[in-house]
């Protein structure tokens, strides 16, 4: 159906000396990430802004079995600081195979107090710099005819409450990577863009912020992060994971939207 041959089975092997750009990975799920490809023989940029985090994982990956492994460390607050992770791709390695745009900024999880600031420096983060990576990054892409990976979440598909400038950062991911997607299929550009469709997830800042407020069990980020890593590198699409739970609630936004937001409602503590 595509252009260019997707492969079928993920195998390990396939990330085997690859250079792979992590973005958000001192903690969670990003961290969980750099662990897998660690494992899988990748060479490996990891950024965030906290060094002295970066430092173990980057330590952790070596023990682990990583081709190589640094990091660059800043804030994507900073509008310059895409292009400098980028460049630091190009200096060390001279190409690039797999952007994974993974890193979010702090929301609070509550009402919309009205704060047009803070609404303003999370698109920033969430979402003008995954635009600034994917352009710095383009010409070494093109050239390896590699893979973007741009991680999303079920609020960037369907909107739940406590979260309303979070939510509209990732509706803006989807809206530019699905439009880019067209765009280099209808230019014959060989790059691959995977959007991930991530439901509850237990990671330290996801479970602090929400466990309080939501019934839902949330489900494994190492199992979660090695699901963004295959389906990367298999280029589909999108992934959704957990995935029946993902699936349904796909669904039911297409089928019965007020149902599907009356469920999302319930599913929180009174
Ligand atoms: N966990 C969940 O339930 C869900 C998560 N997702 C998505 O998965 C991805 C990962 O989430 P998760 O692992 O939970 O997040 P974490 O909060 O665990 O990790 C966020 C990462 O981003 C980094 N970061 C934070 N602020 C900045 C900044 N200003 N500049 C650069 N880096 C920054 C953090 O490191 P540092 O503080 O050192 O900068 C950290 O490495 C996100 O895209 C999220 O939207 C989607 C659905 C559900
Ligand atoms: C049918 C229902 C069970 C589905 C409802 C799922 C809703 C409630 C779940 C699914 C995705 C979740 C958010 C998410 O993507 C990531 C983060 C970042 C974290 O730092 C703070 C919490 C936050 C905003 C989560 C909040 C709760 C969300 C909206």
């Amino acid at each position: 159906f595509y252009f260019y041959s997707a492969p079928e089975n993920f195998n390990e092997e396939m990330l085997r000396g690859k250079r792979v750009i992590v973005t958000g990975a001192s903690s969670g799920i990003g961290e969980q990430m750099a662990y897998h490809l660690a494992r899988m023989e990748a060479h490996l940029l990891l950024t965030a802004r906290t060094e002295a985090k970066l430092q173990k994982v980057v330590k952790r990956c070596l023990e682990l079995g990583a081709a190589s492994a640094r990091y660059v460390s800043g804030s994507m607050e900073d509008t310059t600081f895409p292009e400098v992770v980028v460049k630091e791709a190009e200096n060390t390695w001279g190409g690039l195979d797999v952007l994974i745009l993974n890193h979010i900024g702090y929301s609070y999880f509550n009402y919309f107090n009205g704060d047009v600031g803070h609404v303003r420096k999370l698109l920033e983060v969430n979402f003008l710099s995954y635009v600034a990576m994917t352009v710095s990054a383009l010409p070494m892409l093109k050239e390896s005819e590699g893979s973007i990976v741009v991680v999303s979440s079920v609020a960037g598909k369907t909107a739940a409450p406590f979260s309303a400038p979070y939510s509209a950062t990732k509706f803006a991911l989807d809206g530019f990577f699905s439009s880019l997607r067209h765009e280099f299929i209808i230019e014959k550009v060989n790059v691959s863009i995977t959007l991930c469709i991530l439901g509850y997830i237990d990671t330290e800042n996801a479970v602090r912020a929400v466990s309080h407020a939501i019934r839902d069990t949330p489900a494994p980020k190492e199992e979660c992060a090695l699901e963004i890593v295959k389906s990367g590198v298999l280029r589909r699409r999108e992934l959704h994971y957990p995935s029946r739970a993902v699936g349904s609630l796909l669904l039911l936004r297409d089928i019965a939207p007020d149902f599907l937001d009356s469920l999302i409602r319930s599913s929180y503590k009174q």
